[in-house]
């Protein structure tokens, strides 16, 4: 491995592990309190759709194991115990990360009175290493890897995101699952503009910025190793890298993993809005435009609120009344959108040859959720 990638796997452990836990009020206090929660919410309905599909495929009563790549502090530890899983194997490279997910998971034991799966945890760079030789059970096989935004870092190089999907597929049942959220390359690209201005190299706003340094070539980028610096209030200041999503998906390939959905944060938002908006009230996802009483806005930029407004000019009735809206500040809504959703199945070969053989049904063994399979760019 080389001095240079060793360096940056460092830079990103030390980040995350020297990350604040905040409180529950100081977390409300956010600027970006709306963003985190759309996220979460999203996150909550990848997985809910998953299991659900998992359990179609598998029997309702089916075990599930999980993997919660790049887990951080748990962030979905709640969202494992709302899936009924059985058991959950959490690594993550920020061992101060992985001890803190530890303790919510204690806490959450407790809170359960034992009624909950069971875990192991995992400070790895799972980039690096396989992570199996330091599983409980080696033999275990699992039906489902999670990797929430964190497969980016693989991308520093070939190796590495080779290592980061033998991880996900030497792991994996046939037929099971590998999900994420990873940033959009492509929008990335875009967004920096330099058809316009061919010397940029920074995009962003308040809350967030992507900024590519000088040693990083873009005309085009390299496969791998397309570093840029990420900020993002509060949260994130590290070296990312971008995942080139038709080499993502080739590789992933190599590792007996098949593409079955990419969907872009906003579409998978607007699609999702169908079945999830009741969850989405509940997690406080959304602004209310114009605020409750004497509540200021999140953000004191009228920027960040000229769609909503726009949008109640034109639907206000005739007397005058304004509705209130669910809506997110254009500044947060950009950092989402920089998003998108993957979901790959791995193959079991012998079951598609059976099913190649003997049905001429037309069932498409990776359709999602009632035919919702989408591969677009
Ligand atoms: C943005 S955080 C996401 C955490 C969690 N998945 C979530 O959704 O809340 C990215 C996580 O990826 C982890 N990570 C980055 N590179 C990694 C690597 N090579 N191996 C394992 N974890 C890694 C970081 O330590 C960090 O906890």
């Amino acid at each position: 491995m080389s001095e240079k990638s060793d360096c940056v796997g460092s830079v990103v452990a030390n980040h995350y592990n020297q990350l604040l836990e905040r409180g529950v009020a100081e977390r409300k206090e956010s600027r970006i309190f709306h963003m985190r929660n759309l996220n979460n919410w999203i996150k909550s309905r990848i997985i809910g759709n998953i299991l659900d599909q998992i359990r179609k495929d598998n029997g309702s009563h089916c075990r599930l194991n999980v993997l919660d790549l790049g887990c951080g502090k748990g962030g979905d530890l709640l969202k494992w115990e709302r899936g009924n899983v059985h058991h959950v194997v959490c690594a993550d490279i920020a061992e101060t990360s992985i001890e803190q997910c530890k303790e919510r998971y204690a806490t959450l034991k407790h809170r359960s009175r034992n009624n909950v799966f069971s875990a192991e945890f995992i400070a790895a760079d799972c980039s690096k290493e396989s992570i199996r030789e330091r599983m409980a059970d080696r033999e275990l096989k699992l039906d489902l890897v999670s990797c929430q935004f964190a497969f980016h870092y693989s991308f520093e190089s070939l190796p590495q995101a080779e290592q980061m999907l033998a991880n996900v597929s030497s792991n994996l049942q046939p037929g099971g699952y590998f999900i994420g959220t990873t940033t959009d390359a492509n929008d990335i690209i875009r967004r920096l503009g330099r058809n316009e201005d061919p010397e940029n190299r920074k995009f962003g706003n308040a809350i967030f910025s992507v900024e590519f340094p000088e040693e990083t070539p873009l005309d085009p980028p390299p496969l791998f190793g397309a570093k840029y610096n990420f900020h993002l209030e509060e949260v994130v200041d590290c070296p990312e890298f971008l995942v080139h999503f038709p080499t993502f998906e080739k590789l992933a390939k190599k590792y007996g993993l098949k593409l079955v959905q990419k969907t872009r944060f906003e579409d998978f938002v607007r699609d999702e809005l169908v079945h999830g908006k009741d969850l989405l009230m509940r997690m406080k996802a959304l602004e209310a435009y114009p605020p409750f009483g004497n509540q200021r806005p999140v953000s004191q930029d009228p920027i960040d609120y000229d769609h909503v407004r726009e949008y109640l000019d034109s639907s206000s009735s005739a007397d005058g009344f304004r509705p209130k809206v669910g809506t997110l500040s254009k500044a947060e809504w950009e950092a989402v959108s920089l998003y998108l959703v993957y979901i790959f199945k791995k193959e079991d070969r012998t079951r598609d040859r059976k099913r190649r053989h003997s049905s001429s049904s037309d069932e498409e063994a990776n359709t999602i959720d009632k035919g919702k399979t989408r591969v677009s760019n």
